[in-house]
Formats: C-alpha cells, sequence, structure tokens
C-alpha cells in the first residue's frame, strides 16, 4: 500500500519537531501539523520565555545586593513592556528557528490542526493525507477547576503577553509553575498569595528542600494559604476578584493565575473512534518505545502521562524516529531525570528523595550542607543553600542529589552524571575541591 507520507507529526513541540527532523535525516518524507506556532509550549509560552522572564526578575536582587559591593545605582526603575516585549521578540526569533530547522529538513509543515479520520488517514487543511505511520505530539494545555467564576483567573499561558503588573496576584498551586511565577511576580513587585490546596509546597520533592524554599520565600513577604481550594471566584464592582475558598475564607486579588496541573491534548482528534482507550486523565498509553494499541499509531510528550519534561518529549520523540526509521531501537530511560524548579532561589533534583530512598533500600546515609554563600554573605542577604546527598549505605553508591540555593540547576547537571553513572560517596571524596565555590561543598560534605 502506498502512503501520502512515511510519517505524518501532529504537533510540532518538543517532542514533535525532534523526531520529525531525525525521521526525515534517515530519509523518510515528513510532513508536521501545527495548530498554533511552532516550537510548542517550551519555546513558545514555557520553558524559555519563563526563564527569561526569571532573570529579568533576580535583577531586583541582584542591584540590591550591589550596594554592598560599591555599587550606587541611581534611578533604579522596572519597565514591565520592555522584559515582556524583548522575551517576546526573542520567542519569535525562536518561532522562526525552528520553522528553518523543519524546512532545512525537508519536514514539509501544515500550519493547521490535524485530526485523525481512520487508519493511516489524516484531516489537515481541509484535505485528507496518508501517512505510514502517525505521532501524536499535541502536549498538554493548563487545567481550570470546575467552579463557578474559574474563567475570570488566567494560567500561565496568558502571563507573559500582560499588558501591565497588577498590584496583587492570587496563584493557585504549590508545583513547579505556582513557584516559579511566584518568584517572578514577586520579585518584580507584586505582592503575591500562594493558595495550596494540601499542607505541603513541592510534591514529590525533598522535604527538607520545600521546606527551605517556604522559609526563604515567606520572608522575602510572599503570603501562603495551605489547606486551601478556592469553590467560587467573583468579579467586584472595584474590578478585583474575590476568590471565596471552601475553608470560607475570601481573598481579593486583582489578578487570578490558575497553575493546578496540565491536562493532556487528545480529545477530539478522533481517537476513540479507532478504538484508543485513553487513561482517566486523558493521556494515551503508550510502551516503552512509544507505541500505542494500533501499529501505525504513536504518541510522545506530555499528551503521554510519563514526565512532562522538555528533555524527556525529545529524547522520546528522537527515539521513536530512530526506531521506525533508523533501523535503530532504543527505549528512553525515565530514571534519574534531572529537573529544577526556577523559583528564587531555584531548586534542583535527580534521584531519589531521602523519603523515597529509606523506603526503597532501608538503610541510607544523608550527608548536607546549609551554608550561606560567600556572595549573600557579604550582601547581608540572609538566604541560606542546603544541599543534600542520599546514599545507598550497602553498596555506598550516590542515589540522589537535591539543591537549593542560587545556581543550582546549572551545578547539579553536572553531578546528575555521578548519580546516573553510580558514582560512590568514596569517589566524590577523593575529587579535590574547586575553591572558592559554592559547588564545592558536594565534595567536602563528611
Ligand atoms: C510555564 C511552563 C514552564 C515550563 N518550564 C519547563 C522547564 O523549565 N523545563 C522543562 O523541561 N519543561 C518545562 N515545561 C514543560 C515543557 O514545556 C513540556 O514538557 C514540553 O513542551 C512538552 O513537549 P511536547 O512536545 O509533548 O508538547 P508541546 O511542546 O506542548 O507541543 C505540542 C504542540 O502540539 C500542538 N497541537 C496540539 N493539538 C494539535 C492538533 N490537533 N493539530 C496540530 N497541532 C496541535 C500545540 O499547539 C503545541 O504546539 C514548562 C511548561 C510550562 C507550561
Ligand atoms: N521547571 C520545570 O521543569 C517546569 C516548569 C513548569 C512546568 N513544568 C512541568 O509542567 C507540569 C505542570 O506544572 P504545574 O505547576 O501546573 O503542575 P504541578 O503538578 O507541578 O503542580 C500542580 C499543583 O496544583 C495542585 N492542584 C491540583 N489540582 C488542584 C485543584 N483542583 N485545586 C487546587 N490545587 C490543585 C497540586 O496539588 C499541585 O500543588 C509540571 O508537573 C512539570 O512537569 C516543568
Amino acid at each position: 500500500m502506498s502512503f501520502d507520507y512515511d510519517y505524518f507529526v501532529i504537533g510540532a513541540g518538543s517532542g514533535g519537531v525532534r523526531s520529525s527532523r531525525i525521521a526525515s535525516g534517515h530519509g523518510a518524507k515528513v510532513a508536521i501539523a501545527e495548530e498554533y506556532r511552532v516550537g510548542g509550549t517550551c519555546v513558545i509560552r514555557g520553558c524559555v520565555p519563563k526563564k527569561l522572564l526569571v532573570i529579568g526578575a533576580h535583577f531586583a536582587e541582584d542591584l540590591e545586593d550591589a550596594r554592598r559591593y560599591g555599587w550606587e545605582i541611581e534611578g533604579k526603575r522596572f519597565d514591565w513592556p520592555t522584559l515582556r516585549d524583548n522575551v517576546l521578540a526573542d520567542v519569535d526569533r525562536l518561532n522562526r528557528a525552528y520553522q528553518s530547522t523543519l524546512d532545512t529538513h525537508k519536514v514539509e509543515t501544515f500550519h493547521s490542526r490535524a485530526t485523525l479520520i481512520g487508519p493511516n488517514r489524516v484531516a489537515v487543511d481541509g484535505r485528507e493525507v496518508t501517512a505510514k505511520h502517525v505521532l501524536i505530539a499535541t502536549g498538554a494545555r493548563p487545567q481550570l477547576p470546575d467552579i463557578p467564576g474559574a474563567e475570570l483567573g488566567i494560567t500561565s499561558n496568558e502571563v507573559f503577553h500582560l499588558d501591565s503588573l497588577p498590584k496583587r496576584a492570587v496563584i493557585v498551586g504549590g508545583g513547579y509553575i505556582a513557584n516559579e511565577f511566584a518568584g517572578i511576580l514577586h520579585e518584580l513587585g507584586v505582592d503575591v498569595t500562594l493558595v495550596v490546596r494540601s499542607g505541603k509546597l513541592l510534591r514529590g520533592w525533598d522535604e527538607s528542600l520545600s521546606d527551605r524554599l517556604l522559609t526563604i520565600s515567606t520572608q522575602k513577604g510572599i503570603d501562603f494559604r495551605f489547606n486551601s481550594v478556592p469553590a467560587k471566584v467573583e468579579k467586584l464592582e472595584s474590578g478585583a476578584l474575590a476568590i471565596s475558598c471552601e475553608n470560607g475564607r475570601v481573598l481579593e486579588t486583582d489578578l487570578l493565575i490558575w497553575a493546578i496541573g496540565r491536562v493532556p491534548n487528545s480529545e477530539g482528534l478522533g481517537l476513540e473512534q479507532l478504538g484508543i482507550e485513553l487513561k482517566p486523565n486523558g493521556a494515551i498509553p503508550v510502551d516503552a518505545n512509544s507505541h500505542t494499541s494500533l501499529p501505525w499509531l504513536h504518541a510522545v510528550g506530555d499528551v503521554t502521562d510519563r514526565l512532562q519534561l522538555t528533555p524527556i518529549a525529545i529524547r522520546e520523540g528522537h527515539a521513536l524516529a530512530d526506531g521506525l526509521f533508523g533501523g535503530k531501537n532504543w527505549t528512553v530511560d525515565h530514571d534519574c531525570v534531572p529537573s529544577a524548579v526556577f523559583s528564587h532561589p531555584p531548586l534542583a533534583s535527580v534521584g531519589l528523595t531521602e523519603s523515597q530512598a529509606r523506603n526503597k533500600l532501608g538503610s541510607v546515609k544523608i550527608f548536607t550542607s546549609d551554608f550561606r554563600p560567600m556572595k549573600s554573605v557579604l550582601a547581608e542577604r540572609n538566604e541560606r543553600c542546603l544541599y543534600k546527598l542520599v546514599v545507598d549505605e550497602t553498596t555506598d553508591k550516590l542515589v540522589g542529589a537535591h539543591m537549593i540555593g542560587p545556581d543550582s540547576p546549572e551545578i547539579l547537571q553536572a553531578l546528575a552524571i555521578a548519580v546516573k553513572a553510580g558514582l560512590t560517596k568514596a569517589q566524590l571524596d577523593q575529587t579535590v575541591a574547586l575553591h572558592p565555590s559554592m559547588a564545592e561543598e558536594l565534595v567536602l560534605m563528611r
């Protein structure tokens, strides 16, 4: 049977773009469909613009600290439209770069929504095309709660485009996005309140780090309301929003941001008609090689419920294309994946947390370093770093590393190699410190 394409990819985000260009490199005839903007969440309204805002926001502290280093900065003033427009211009640049990558790799782009209309058949741009293999890489979207007035709030998608910064903001959620945007907005002068459903921030993270983030964020002036779940949102005559929580408390704010998780973009694609049964959370079920139960249909990235991280979507897309068109079968290892929360200060983590290691291994050794970095000491900034190593007592192998403090994502990426490679604590101890640095703490913990 002949097909219009060897590979049709739905969704030009992290997973889809990588998979299509690798497939094309293996000689496949490839097309990709994107309903919004090529680049997907990470490039257009996720990792990249978020990180640029984090960097921009951090100048608030750096400029403050600079005084203790002899710098007098007169007329210091922050202009949100300048930061916003420069960030959005960089997003446009990257969007063009991604499109150009697709063009150079001879991947045909349809700037249109695509859906499945039968086995190997895709409806796109008002017509029907056929493909030997189809990849669903449609990502996820912000979840909204099912409560009256939910639509009065915005999500991370809209934050990047705000006309002006509000005086007050309430962010609902205690995960990655809530803590990252709490940091950004607070540094930029907004009064931020985080409304958290449970009694803890950052579920799944080592508790000593999330507790430290809470301490530092509270000291900075971010307000936390734990065990609070919004039940209703109303617009007041003043234009402000009133958020009524299930516990009877009412919060007034100028801006409400929902950061309560992301749901897979799996509906309306025609999957049910093809006999694909979605998981209860909407994710497409796939095996370790990203194959669905249909031999011609595959899915990678946030639309499956593995890890919602860009490097994971990229790897899954890459491995799939290698397997389908390059004769190279390999699976993505979802173990020991490093990740970071780009809060102020940031957290970074890889491997088992202390409690996970105790449950899994029984006897573990914990090494911690709790210190004030040199830069903060002179700046009289009372913000302590916390580094934690989790070691399997039986084998001496490093099974987890967790950090909070300036530049911890940059430092942890290198340490993640040691954890992934199964290096021992003794091997870390044998490494000479690089002095003076914050990272030297990692080889000095005894
Ligand atoms: C605010 C924010 C910050 C983040 N920060 C980080 C970070 O710092 N580090 C990190 O690793 N991860 C981060 N992430 C997560 C990361 O962005 C995602 O894990 C990653 O983008 C997933 O890639 P994907 O290819 O699965 O989907 P996406 O990148 O979302 O791409 C899916 C694409 O499919 C398109 N699409 C959907 N349906 C259709 C259809 N029917 N037809 C055509 N096109 C369609 C969408 O428009 C989208 O462009 C962040 C996410 C958010 C929201
Ligand atoms: N730096 C990064 O790598 C980064 C940054 C942003 C997002 N991401 C990815 O995107 C995903 C989504 O981010 P997120 O922060 O939206 O999700 P999250 O899963 O990190 O956090 C969701 C939070 O919302 C709470 N919650 C869920 N439902 C709720 C409800 N109905 N009412 C009140 N609270 C509720 C949860 O308890 C949790 O605290 C992350 O899990 C992560 O994989 C990664």
